[in-house]
């Protein structure tokens, strides 16, 4: 194990996210990419409150998987993941967390992007500008999740995303950065907005079109 080893960023996030909630039931998954291309996923089906350094598979530039050992199988959300780093060549980290309150967002409006109250905590996604009008992308939740990769790459070449997050409907948030503290950050940041609209609706705060 080299003198850093990102898995161990990987297994500190994880940890704080299931204690959030964010994580419940091996819900979720992390990944963080290494300097030849390749990159560390956690394993599927792991829980995600007590992650060990075995619980992890790394996928190589090409799709290969390196197992450590041989009763793991990558995240069944691995490609994905392999969409952000091939759209995203500066992201270092991706990671996905499923928090209630994204689901219940991802219900908010029946379309295919959700406008994200103008919050000062936008700013924590280098957003500096007046008359915020930020979007996030919400993709559907196929079974099959090549599909929802497919959607990702199609929609963010044609439209790219204002904020490094999507949001698939009834299942959880994605965001990705250039290192993992950061990704760690916007997750932190996305699901504090996801509670502010929530609050909002149920305080009849008026805060965009969809409360
Ligand atoms: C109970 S979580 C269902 C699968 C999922 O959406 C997820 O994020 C975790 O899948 P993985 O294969 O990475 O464990
Ligand atoms: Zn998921």
């Amino acid at each position: 194990m080299s003198a850093f080893d990102s898995r161990l960023e990987l297994i500190a996030a994880a940890e704080y996210f299931y204690k959030q909630g964010w994580m419940v039931g091996t819900a979720g998954n992390l990944s963080a990419r290494l300097p030849d291309g390749s990159f560390w996923i956690t394993a599927s089906g792991k829980s995600k409150g007590n992650l060990n350094l075995t619980d992890f598979v790394k996928i190589t530039p090409d799709g290969a998987v390196e197992f450590p050992s041989n009763d793991l199988k990558p995240s069944a959300e691995t490609a994905i993941h392999q969409t952000i780093y091939k759209l995203f060549p500066e992201a270092q980290a991706c990671y996905h967390v499923h928090s209630i309150e994204a689901n219940l967002v991802s219900r908010f409006v029946e379309g295919d992007t959700l406008l994200l109250p103008p919050l000062e905590m936008l700013k924590g996604f280098n957003i500096w500008q007046e008359n915020l009008n930020i979007t996030l992308s919400i993709f559907p939740n196929h079974l099959d999740v090549s599909k929802i990769a497919i959607e990702i790459e199609d929609r963010f070449q044609i439209v790219p995303p204002q904020i490094p997050a999507l949001l698939i409907r009834d299942h959880g948030v994605t965001v990705w950065a250039d290192s993992t503290e950061k990704a760690r950050n916007f997750i932190e940041l996305i699901e504090y907005i996801f509670r502010y609209i929530v609050a909002a609706s149920q305080t009849g705060v008026k805060i965009n079109p969809y409360v």
